[in-house]
């Protein structure tokens, strides 16, 4: 496919997203309907697929017309400083030339610096007050950063291999790596990401694709060898991998939807770990050292990686969220033993998922106390992700 051609495709997918399909499955059906389209292809249309969801506020404004896939091209050709006609030319399977309002909108559009600051950091404005809140003087800098691709962080499996030994294994199958600063395993790939999947490093459990942040987090919960610990919402188990690699001990994963730990065992086996899966019928009261609660969130700190969920998410939703963590804060606490602790965790940037929910719980429930909490942002290079550490009496 021509470049021209690529963009044509991407126009037609953001059309369906933004009639409400999820990306991921307009970006399936359209594969699944244009077979001659090529992997490299596929992947370069992705990347603008998702480049203009990330900056779907500011492209529709630097096109100055209307939000569809069309308006959201011509700005993001604009924001990249490409003549829009050379694009947008009718030749082959280019888009079809300008239209006399689209050029009569891209003349008289705003440019990017003059964008008023929140259209331009592609922020929501209900959102803005508590992101402000949340990130203080970093505010500005990190919404910027949420415009841009998310790097690729991989954890090197403990179990399996010392970093060092991981890296040399993924660069013998053609994969780039560093070191990541912030967590003692992490790796950040620098070259030839899209082999991880179908490489032995990645099928031997050599590697587990998960951010630097969450991988910090773990790193720092308070683990130690023979402790019976709980992940009790495990989804597919990034959390119980990353514990399990650290130290051995008696995991144990449970989710209120338990299929969605149904990949667990093999992920597990290929990891060398042992994770047992255990409905909310075999957990006792107070049985566990610690207990991991990784809880639904609205996904703000994922936003560059999955940025529909900037745009979908609404108030409504995110009180939901919040009466939901608040649920599953009380129910996990009573697994916990004297002593123990309980470790809550987030993808979210927001106050209202973090500091605020867990200083809520420690208000409506006695016996507990604080031991640390951190957001990290894409200024720490991951993901916004928060981390709090409690204690039981
Ligand atoms: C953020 S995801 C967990 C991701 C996972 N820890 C990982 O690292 O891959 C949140 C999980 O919480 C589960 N969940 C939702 N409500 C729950 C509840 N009341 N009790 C336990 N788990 C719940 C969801 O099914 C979902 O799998």
């Amino acid at each position: 496919m021509t470049p021209a051609a690529r963009i044509g495709a991407a126009i037609e997918i953001l059309d369906r997203i933004l009639g409400g399909a999820a990306a991921e499955q307009a970006l399936t059906g359209w594969a699944r309907a244009n077979r001659f389209a090529g992997s490299g292809d596929r992947a370069a249309i992705r990347d603008q697929v998702f480049d203009a969801l990330r900056c779907r506020r500011s492209f529709v404004a630097l096109s100055g017309g209307a939000e569809s896939g069309r308006a959201l091209m011509i700005g993001a050709l604009r924001a990249e400083g490409r003549p829009v006609g050379e694009v947008f030319s009718g030749d082959g399977y280019a888009p079809a030339p300008l239209s006399a309002e689209e050029a009569a909108n891209l003349a008289s559009a705003p440019s990017y610096e003059a964008l008023a600051e929140l259209v331009a950091l592609d922020c929501p404005d209900w959102l803005a007050p508590a992101l402000r809140d949340a990130l203080g003087e970093d505010f500005a800098q990190v919404m910027q950063a949420m415009r841009h691709r998310a790097p690729v962080i991989l954890r090197a499996n403990a179990a399996r291999g010392s970093r060092a030994e991981i890296r040399e294994a993924l660069a013998r199958e053609g994969i780039e790596s560093i070191p990541h600063p912030l967590a003692n395993h992490a790796l950040k790939v620098t070259g030839n990401a899209q082999k991880i999947r179908n490489s032995g490093a990645y099928s031997d459990g050599l590697v587990e694709l998960q951010d630097a942040a969450p991988q910090a987090a773990v790193e720092a919960l308070p683990l130690k060898p023979g402790m019976r610990v709980l992940d009790f919402c495990a989804g597919g188990g990034g959390k119980s991998l990353a514990m399990a690699a650290r130290n051995r001990g008696h995991y144990v994963a449970h989710d209120a939807a338990p299929s969605r730990m149904r990949d667990l065992p093999v992920r597990a086996r290929r990891a060398g770990a042992r994770i047992e899966i255990r409905d909310s019928a075999q957990l006792a009261t107070g049985a566990f050292d610690l207990v991991l609660i990784d809880v639904p969130c609205s996904g703000s700190g994922t936003w560059r990686r999955a940025p529909e969920a900037k745009w979908t998410l609404g108030p409504d939703r995110l009180a939901e969220l919040v009466g939901l963590q608040a649920r599953i804060f009380d129910t996990a606490a009573r697994h916990v033993a004297p002593g123990g602790s309980l470790a809550y965790m987030t993808c979210s940037l927001l106050g209202a998922e973090n500091r605020a929910q867990v200083a809520a719980f420690l208000a409506r429930t006695p016996g507990w106390r604080l031991v640390t909490n951190r957001l990290y942002s894409p200024l720490d290079d991951s993901d916004g992700f928060f981390g709090a550490l409690l204690m039981r009496d």
